[in-house]
């Protein structure tokens, strides 16, 4: 097995890289990031904070290569994912299977020995709750599977907050909170002006199995309350007016996109909701942080 793993090229290096799907394991771990930031009133434990980091990005990147594996010939059937190596053959099962458990190992080790036993175990749950549940279970079998699976995607900052301070706390909570209600919007608006791959692939997604109607005014609704929830840690108090701003500019943008989308669909417009999706969740933990700052240079 070991020498499988060396004897790959450099270009089928490349294409396990893209299996880790960068981009989103970037996003999880900025939200991961700020989560550790805003579990500390002052300076972080900066040696905990990186190997919490890299940690939780290795176990990340595992999952999704996982994924793709399980999901294969799946994905050889979807415009979207037929490219990726897993789906050509251009990488063997048993070396995306042997890369991904040598990062899952050693996210794994990293957590344990030098962050806590908490987020090393949520880590795993997490990993499990995408990898298994979410992918075998809940993806293949029912539309609501993004919402019940969208638990795992949420974790992020959670888990960067219990590797900060090694405990659950009601903030923590709440930021898992806002991804979690992010998701569906997220995801719906890919899926819809993608319904044609998911339909050839045999997903039941929101918008093959009830229709594009269904499913735009499922996003409104979940923006609705995105906005809502987004609106709670003011209520709490945890966060102040530069936040507040950015909440609520940041929310009516996507519920604006949202209502035009189901007031008059066009594959255009669902994807510019999606990629506003992904500025969205970006902006609103960046101010998360912010507001943090400011508070803390205003009070001292
Ligand atoms: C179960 C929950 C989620 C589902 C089902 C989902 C689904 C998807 C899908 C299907 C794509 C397109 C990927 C591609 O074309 O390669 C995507 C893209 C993306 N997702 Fe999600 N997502 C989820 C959660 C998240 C979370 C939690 C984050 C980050 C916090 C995230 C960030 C992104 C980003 C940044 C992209 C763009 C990737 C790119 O441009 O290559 N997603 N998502
Ligand atoms: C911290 C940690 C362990 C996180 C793991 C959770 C994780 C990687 C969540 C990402 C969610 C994601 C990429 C969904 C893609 O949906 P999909 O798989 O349906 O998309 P696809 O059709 O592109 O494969």
């Amino acid at each position: 097995m070991a020498s499988l793993t060396f004897s790959l090229h450099r270009q089928q290096w490349r294409a396990m890289w893209q299996l880790t799907k960068p981009r989103v394991v970037l996003l999880i771990v900025f939200c991961a990031v700020i989560g550790m930031l805003l579990a500390v009133p002052g300076r972080p434990d900066l040696p905990r904070m990186l190997a919490a980091t890299v940690g939780i990005a290795l176990v990340a990147g595992a999952a999704a290569m996982i994924n793709c594996l399980v999901e294969r010939t799946i994905d050889a059937r979807m415009r979207r994912t037929a490219w990726r190596a897993t789906a050509r053959g251009d990488v063997s099962p048993a070396a995306t299977l042997l890369v991904a458990l040598t990062a899952l190992g050693l996210g794994m080790a990293l957590l344990i020995g030098l962050v806590n036993a908490l987020t090393a175990w949520l880590t795993l749950a997490t990993f499990a709750g995408y990898a298994i549940v979410y992918t075998l279970l809940l993806k293949p079998n029912t539309p609501q599977n993004i919402v019940i699976g969208g638990a795992s995607g949420a974790m992020p900052p959670l888990l960067g907050w219990v590797a900060m301070t090694g405990e659950v706390s009601a903030m923590a909570m709440l930021l898992f909170l806002i991804i979690y209600t992010w998701t569906p919007p997220h995801f719906w608006a890919l899926a819809l002006y993608r319904r044609d791959d998911y339909q050839r692939a045999g997903l039941p997604m929101l918008p093959v199995t009830h229709g594009a109607r269904f499913t735009t005014l499922s996003i409104v609704l979940y923006t609705v309350l995105l906005l809502a929830v987004t609106l709670l840690p003011v209520a709490l108090r945890a966060s102040g007016a530069v936040y507040l701003l950015a909440a609520v500019l940041l929310g009516g943008r996507f519920l604006w996109l949202a209502a035009c989308l189901h007031r008059n669909y066009a594959d255009e417009l669902a994807r510019r909701c999606f990629r506003w999706s992904i500025h969205y969740l970006s902006w609103l933990f960046a101010a998360l942080l912010l507001d943090h700052y400011l508070f803390i240079a205003l009070r001292f």
